[in-house]
């Protein structure tokens, strides 16, 4: 089964077509003011409709409150939204009840203990993002977590793993951990928020080991 493939942070038509080209599965878009990744919602539902129907959209929000999300589902209509703050496992299950729509949830991942919570949200999650914990931002920091830390853990869901992930270190990373889905933003630009067509490539070549 090959690796699936997130490009999150994308904000250009030209980076999201070297995305599809070079193979990701899923691209992301980022609707957090405080991100350098920030889009408007029109901005992702121009970007969005370019996406063709094999690749999947994400839309990633930080503790939407109801109207935002509502909005946001209504603006964009993505295949899945990445929920990447403290949102609850009782929020997941109405958000998908109510809408039908995909939903992720991130983990910050800091020590076993933060792993265990991973299983409150089987049933309510369809994915949950292992990531490194929050930083200047709650994701996409560019940071890695211990990964020996998924030595031997059993998934009670579907999961990815995200966090410092790069064109030099994701084959490793996905022998290591066994990820059946590998998620990346800073590791394929060349500044915060500009993202790199040639990073990208080499990013998804990488993942098929
Ligand atoms: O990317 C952002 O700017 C961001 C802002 C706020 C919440 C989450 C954010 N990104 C989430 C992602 O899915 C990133 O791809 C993930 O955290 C990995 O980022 P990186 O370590 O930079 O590869």
């Amino acid at each position: 089964m090959p690796t699936l493939v997130k490009i999150c942070g994308i904000s250009t038509s030209e980076t999201l077509a070297a995305a599809i080209r070079s193979g990701a599965s899923h691209v992301g878009f980022v609707h957090f003011a405080k991100s350098p990744r920030h889009l408007a919602l029109g901005a992702i539902a121009m970007l969005r409709r370019q996406v063709p129907d094999h690749v999947k959209a994400v839309l990633l929000l930080v503790n939407p409150d109801a109207p935002l999300l509502d909005e946001a589902v209504r603006i964009v209509a993505p295949d899945v939204v990445q929920f990447h703050g403290g949102e609850s496992p009782e929020t997941l299950v109405r958000f998908r009840a109510e809408t039908g729509i995909e939903a992720w949830r991130a983990m910050a991942v800091k020590d076993a203990p933060s792993l265990a919570e991973v299983a409150a949200f089987r049933g309510a999650a369809d994915r949950v993002l292992l990531d490194a914990p929050a930083s200047a931002l709650p994701g996409g920091n560019g940071t890695r977590f211990d990964w020996s830390l998924l030595a031997g853990w059993q998934a009670p869901l579907a999961w990815g793993l995200a966090g410092g992930l790069t064109p030099a270190n994701v084959a490793e990373a996905i022998r290591l951990t066994g990820a059946p889905l590998v998620d990346t933003s800073s590791g394929v630009e060349r500044s915060p928020g500009i993202k790199d067509v040639d990073k990208i490539a080499a990013f998804c070549k990488a993942t098929r080991i």
